[in-house]
């Protein structure tokens, strides 16, 4: 045998040689022992050497090794039994092609084939030194089974992303995707927009807020499977399309969740079959508005949300008057227009959290929640919806070439809590719509007739209030306010409305109803020219000219755009000093918006304009916002000092309040002050201003005035009574 130096796995080849030199192993044994076929050609390429293992991996007969062939016989033979396929002739140019190849390179020549019997071996052939080749085999059937079982498996891995709407997925330990498989992938052409990124940060239709993905990323945080999460995106072509991901976490040898793995399904046919039902079941095919089943939930639903707010609803039953007459006169299909055009004319009158339904035929429902904790105001409001609905119901709809008008019929019925049916609440606004066709059509009737008596007053009260300013009814009424030594040291100025019928009308009655339809704006305005025009007159007279005046503001005033300008020419056009006019704010009328409100205000305190805050303690004043504001005073409001002497409540409170004034250098109006005992008691607790019938009580500060024309004039939408009459 060649001589040649074996290196084996596991065995130091310094001790193998030791082993083999010293004769207590013989290269046969060694050569025996090891599991690979072992085969050695001389120069010339006979088998000079072979292992047992050789005759038993290879199938080779003994006889043919012992007589020491040539390769060429050998690899004849291999042929002859179907172990190496093809031509024996150049099968054999091709082992000698290998054997040159590697003894010119010195480098192995490694090659696997699979026998007659099925084994498949992989051989490997190095030159050895002085000659001579060295062939070593190693039977890797197994592990080729095992490599072509894993092909099998992604071969139909792969048939199943490619004829399935599903797809694969693998992410990180982070939740960014790592791999995306599957020919709805490749379609919809998502793996650029996907990969290293997770799907929280890939924008969805339908989970826009980051706590939308508050389940899936929960379930990545604790390492938690999840199914079916779905999400809707809208691909790069613009089409949008619901899938839903499912997966589990791939975890380490030692259970570490190192990334995830899943599938993901498109859903979008589930989901617009979802969505027809959806609104078969629940919307009126003709109009896409509510049906009556689901506007029964919904009514089911604004009872229980009025017992948890406190607010009463209104039931707007809508019914059109003479419908018959159109579908019968035009077609149906011209009926059906109409009907569509009132559906979207009602979505447009109410708020985007009001709800609308339609009950069938030319029956449609409008639901108004949150609308006042008080009824008449509740009430009011309704009405005022209900005007609204019936003025843009009543316009012309042109359907083919023709104008097609139709007028309403509305009944209301308010209701807060869950004491009765939806079915009633319904039944109630039916009747009272009945009431309104009864009362000559096109009308708005409440089922209570209270309710009704209320709002009518209230729109006769606008209507008369509107013509009450014009008439010059309404003046300035001013009530004192003293220092410590009972000295005039201010006025507040307080409306008073000289109604020819009814008499001396108090602001409480109509201060609402000029801030509910808008007339407050030019009525505010009007007050804040008389006031200015009365400051310029005192500054004159010896005894006034160092008095400030109060002005009531109302919070519409205070959110008009212009109002800072309105308010700096009112000054000018009088020609009077800034430094004289007091404004007063009550506590939530500066809830809303309070950055625009304090920029108003401190536009106006560069003027030289002082800032009251009225009824102080009713409100809910928050000190944090109370330092933010230019405020020079705070006016204790009168049901404080009512009490005072009695109360020791509202004593602690008017001394908590002069204190808190103290800290933020603040004066202190006490408000309602009657009695000598009162003043004394606030005098001692530090208080230096006041106001109440005890000094004086409001008396007319000038002649009544008609309100002349003003920049934003009467440009007021007057609501009309019940049966509208012309204002
Ligand atoms: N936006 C505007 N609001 C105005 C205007 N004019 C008045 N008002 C607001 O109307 C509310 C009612 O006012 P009024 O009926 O005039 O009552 C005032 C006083 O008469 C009353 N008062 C004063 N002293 C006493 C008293 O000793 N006892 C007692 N029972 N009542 C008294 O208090 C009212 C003044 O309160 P206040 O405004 O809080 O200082 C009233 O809330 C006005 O804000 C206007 O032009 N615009």
């Amino acid at each position: 045998m060649t001589d040649f130096t074996v290196t084996l796995p596991g065995v130091a080849s310094a001790a193998a040689d030791e082993a083999v030199r010293s004769g207590r192993l013989s290269v046969a044994q060694l050569l025996d022992a090891l599991q690979h076929a072992f085969v050695v050609l001389d120069a010339q390429g006979r088998v000079v050497g072979y292992n047992t293992c050789a005759l038993q991996m290879l199938e080779l007969p003994a006889e043919l090794m012992q007589r020491a062939p040539l390769i060429d016989d050998v690899v004849r033979w291999q042929a002859a039994r179907g172990d190496l396929k093809g031509d024996p002739e150049r099968l054999i140019e091709r082992v000698w092609h290998h054997l040159r190849a590697t003894r010119a390179s010195g480098q192995p020549h490694v090659y696997s084939y699979t026998t007659a019997s099925g084994r498949t071996l992989q051989g490997a052939t190095v030159a050895v030194p002085g000659g001579g080749w060295a062939r070593v085999y190693t039977d890797i059937s197994r592990h080729a089974q095992a490599l072509a079982q894993l092909r099998d498996s992604e071969e139909r891995f792969r048939s199943l992303t490619e004829l399935s709407a599903d797809w694969y997925w693998e992410w990180d330990a982070q939740g960014r995707y790592t791999r995306l498989e599957g020919r709805v992938v490749r379609e919809q052409g998502i793996a650029p927009t996907f990969m290293g990124r997770t799907p929280w940060e890939v924008p969805a239709a339908n989970r826009p807020k980051p706590e939308d993905w508050k389940p899936l990323r929960d379930a990545v945080a604790q390492g938690r499977p999840f199914k079916r999460f779905e999400i809707q995106r809208t691909l790069p072509d613009g089409r949008t399309y619901w899938f839903a991901i499912s997966g589990e976490p791939v975890r380490d040898a030692a259970g570490r969740c190192v990334g995830w793995r899943g599938i993901g399904r498109d859903v979008t046919a589930r989901k617009s079959a979802e969505a027809t039902i959806q609104r078969l079941a629940y919307y009126d095919d003709l109009t896409g508005l509510l049906n009556r089943r689901a506007f029964q939930d919904r009514l089911r639903q604004a009872q229980a949300s009025s017992v948890r707010s406190g607010q009463w609803a209104a039931l707007l039953f809508i019914d059109l008057d003479d419908f018959k007459d159109v579908n019968d006169a035009y077609g149906h299909a011209a009926g059906d227009a109409l009907l569509r055009a009132c559906a979207e004319r009602l979505r447009a009158a109410v708020r985007a959290e009001d709800t609308v339904g339609r009950l069938g035929g030319d029956e449609f429902v409008v639901l108004l929640e949150d609308l006042h904790a008080q009824p008449d105001q509740a009430a009011w409001r309704a009405q005022h919806v209900a005007e609204k609905i019936r003025q843009v119901v009543q316009q012309p709809v042109v359907v083919d070439a023709h104008d097609l008008t139709v007028t309403p019929s509305i009944g209301i019925t308010l209701f807060a809590g869950q004491d009765e049916s939806a079915a009633d609440i319904l039944g109630r606004a039916d009747l009272a719509m009945y009431h309104s066709k009864a009362a000559g059509r096109n009308a708005v009737q409440f089922f209570d007739p209270s309710m009704q008596a209320t709002v009518v007053q209230r729109a006769t009260l606008q209507r008369e209030l509107r013509h009450g300013l014009r008439d010059g009814e309404l003046c300035l009424y001013g009530q004192p306010i003293v220092d410590v030594r009972a000295q005039v040291c201010a006025q507040e100025v307080l409306l008073r409305w000289h109604h020819p019928t009814r008499g001396l009308v108090p602001p409480g009655e109509f201060i609402p109803v000029a801030e509910q339809s808008g007339l407050i704006i030019p009525l505010g305005q009007w007050v804040l020219q008389r006031a200015c025009g009365l400051l310029a007159a005192w500054a004159h007279d010896p005894q006034r000219a160092g008095w400030t005046l109060a002005v009531n503001l109302s919070a519409r005033q205070l959110r008009q755009p212009d109002f800072v300008d309105t308010v700096r020419r009112a000054l000018h056009e009088a020609g009077a000093d800034a430094r004289r006019l007091k404004l007063e704010l009550t506590e939530s009328q500066l809830l809303h918006d309070v950055e625009d409100t304090i920029a108003k205000m401190e536009a106006l305190a560069a003027l030289g304009i002082q800032f009251a805050l009225d009824d102080f303690g009713t409100g809910y004043s928050s000190l944090a916002y109370l330092k933010r504001l230019p405020l020079t005073q705070l006016k204790i409001d009168r049901s404080f000092v009512r009490d005072l002497l009695t109360d020791p409540n509202d004593a602690a409170i008017a001394r908590t309040i002069l204190q808190l004034a103290q800290s933020l250098e603040m004066d202190v109006v006490a408000e309602g002050v009657e009695t000598a005992e009162q003043f004394e008691v606030l005098r001692a607790m530090g208080c230096r201003l006041f106001q109440g019938y005890h000094f004086g009580r409001p008396v007319p500060l000038e002649p009544a005035q008609p309100l002349g024309p003003t920049p934003t004039g009467f440009g007021v939408t007057i609501i009309g009574a019940a049966s509208p009459s012309p204002a």
